[in-house]
């Protein structure tokens, strides 16, 4: 049996569906998502592992002009991982119409000498009546020479997008252990589901606000527990009330909903204590985003 395997870079604006595309191919969830733009802040790489196929993705930050530290930050991780890969693929949310964030995406892809697979993501939302005119649009601006339609939610048209994407990467022995599911380290998967209970549960009060930090990480063998540390980092002392809620109902409930995808994620229960500090202007500070894992 020839095998194959290689790097495959998932790229586009944000808010396309690329980590909900990578945590369903990888049966398992690797990447935080949420229905807010510019969730994934770092590169996220999953291990796919089939027969004789394993494919190295890597979830990149949704493209977009930079205009702060922690913008030209994503973007070097954006530049980093594309030029890793085998293969590139453009997700396009054909939920909206096709715009100059798309457009600015495609420009950027098209100056890396790597193939480009145009994925029409969020099939699920577009009328029936409306599917072909939908593609068509995308074919027309930007001539891909692969469109395949898919629904990284449903799962519609996405074996067939594994397959072929499956043809476009090297044969060659398996790069990655049999068992490597990521290369991000538990502790880092542990901050970024406390920060996706945050981006769940304080809509759009709190948008990009929030940091979160692991300061503690312990493993009690006799209770066969684990006692998590956390500290939310907010930019304004006025951003407190909202993380806290009347009464501290709104951080019981973040704590509630890390602590139970914390459970699925280390397979035991957990202990988690979260706290809540000021950084003003965080997102502007290198050293703080060194320390969160974000340089
Ligand atoms: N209906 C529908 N919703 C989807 C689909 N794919 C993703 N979504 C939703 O779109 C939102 C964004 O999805 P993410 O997977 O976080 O998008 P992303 O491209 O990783 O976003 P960034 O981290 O901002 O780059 C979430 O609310 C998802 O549930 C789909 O095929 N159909």
């Amino acid at each position: 049996m020839t095998k194959r395997c290689g790097y495959i870079a998932l790229a586009g604006r944000p808010n396309a569906g690329k980590s909900t595309f990578l945590n369903a191919v990888l049966g398992e969830k690797v990447s935080i998502v949420s229905d807010k733009p510019q969730t994934t802040r770092n590169r996220i790489l999953g291990v796919y592992h089939g027969d004789d196929l394993q494919i190295g993705f890597f979830d990149l930050p949704g493209i977009h002009k930079p205009n702060h530290a922690m913008n030209r930050v994503m973007m070097r991780l954006v530049n980093q991982g594309v030029g890793d890969a085998d293969l590139i693929l453009h997700f396009i949310d054909v939920s909206v119409p096709l715009g100059s964030g798309d457009r600015f995406v495609h420009e950027m892809l098209g100056k890396l000498d790597i193939p480009i697979i145009v994925v029409a993501n969020k099939m699920d939302l577009v009328n029936k009546s409306k599917v072909l005119p939908t593609l068509d649009t995308i074919h027309k601006e930007f001539q891909p020479k692969e469109l395949i339609p898919i629904s990284a939610k449903t799962g519609d048209n996405r074996d067939h997008l594994m397959s072929i994407i499956a043809s476009y990467l090297p044969e060659g022995e398996f790069l990655f252990q049999d068992d490597m599911l990521t290369d991000q380290p538990i502790r880092f998967m542990a901050q970024e589901l406390i920060r996706e209970k945050i981006l769940h549960y304080t809509r759009e009060e709190l948008p990009h606000a929030a940091a979160v930090a692991i300061e503690s990480f312990q493993y009690d063998e006799a209770r066969e527990t684990y006692e998590i540390g956390a500290v939310i980092y907010i930019e304004k002392a006025s951003q407190r009330r909202i993380v806290l809620g009347q009464q501290g109902s709104m951080i019981s409930k973040i704590r509630r909903g890390a602590q139970r995808s914390l459970h699925e994620l280390l397979k035991k229960p957990v202990e988690l204590d979260l706290f809540v500090k000021v950084s003003e202007n965080w997102r502007n500070n290198d050293r703080f985003l060194g320390e969160i894992n974000l340089k």
